[in-house]
């Protein structure tokens, strides 16, 4: 198996409260993997450390070989690894084509000297831009919404379009934090064949879910966080009979 993601020995202590401790995992390439565990376990503020959004107190993340522990968010980005975000106030007030056309970071278009000087190479890339932009509406059967404002889209449509604005990047690796979570049945059945439509294409996931059986059915590779620290891994059958899972969904605490 090819290893792109990979955590040594995390730490992250808040005013006392050692949210990750010691955290250690590996994600294979195309796969997706999970990452499920208690509420408190540490799964958000390690998906926060590997984005950039925090810097560990120690330890080391290798992303296609590459320490990136010390970078910040964007250029996390650049190395092709990304989070989604809800969409904003601010995004919701826009159309959902222009929710797309702003999310990518690498324009030259953003530079304010650089149009002046050479206005066609802005305009090609805002046109490269559209047409990503216009691809991923196909794909995630969002053209007829193209001119919505992202305000008016359902729970389960804006989910659809955090995915497609973290995909305008073109990122080899996407995180997902609770997409699921609140989307009826019919579009998280949708946004699961997406994923793994994605998957096969060579896009590697990595989701924090609360919805084990999603889990299960979706996931080739499970991790369990428990006081910040993984406590198991392995497929999700072996998973749902570790009784040190169990335990720690039931508050039991294991010594050393
Ligand atoms: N910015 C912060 N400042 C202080 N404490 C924090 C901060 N972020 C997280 N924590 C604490 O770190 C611990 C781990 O929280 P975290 O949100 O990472 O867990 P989680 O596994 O994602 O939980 P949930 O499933 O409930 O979202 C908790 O005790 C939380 O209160």
């Amino acid at each position: 198996m090819d290893t792109i993601l990979s955590v040594k020995n995390l730490k992250k202590t808040f005013d006392g409260i050692t949210a990750v401790d010691g955290c250690t995992l590996d994600v294979e390439k195309g796969t997706i993997t999970g990452l499920i565990g208690p509420n408190g376990a540490g799964k958000t503020t390690l998906f926060n450390i590997i984005t950039g959004f925090y810097k560990p107190d120690s330890g080391e993340i290798v992303f296609k070989n590459k320490k990136i522990d010390q970078l910040p968010t964007y250029k996390i980005t650049h190395q092709g690894l990304v989070r989604t975000f809800q969409i904003t106030k601010a995004l919701n007030r826009m159309k959902v084509i222009e929710n797309l056309m702003l999310s990518p970071k690498k324009q030259t278009g953003e530079s304010l000297i650089w149009p002046i000087f050479n206005p066609k190479k802005v305009g090609k890339e805002e046109e490269e831009i559209r047409d990503k932009a216009m691809e991923l509406l196909e794909f995630f059967d969002l053209m007829e919404l193209k001119d919505e404002y992202a305000g008016a889209l359902s729970g389960g449509q804006k989910k659809l379009l955090e995915l497609a604005r973290a995909l305008m990047t073109d990122p080899d690796m996407i995180l997902l934090d609770e997409v699921f979570a609140g989307v009826n049945p019919t579009l998280s059945n949708k946004l699961l064949d997406y994923i793994k439509e994605l998957r096969d294409d060579g896009v590697t996931f990595f989701l924090i879910e609360h919805d084990i059986p999603l889990v299960m059915e979706a996931c080739q590779e499970v991790y369990v966080m428990s006081e910040g620290k993984v406590i198991a891994k392995g497929e999700p059958e072996e998973i749902k009979n570790d009784q040190k899972v169990l335990d720690a969904y039931l508050g039991v605490v294991h010594e050393g």
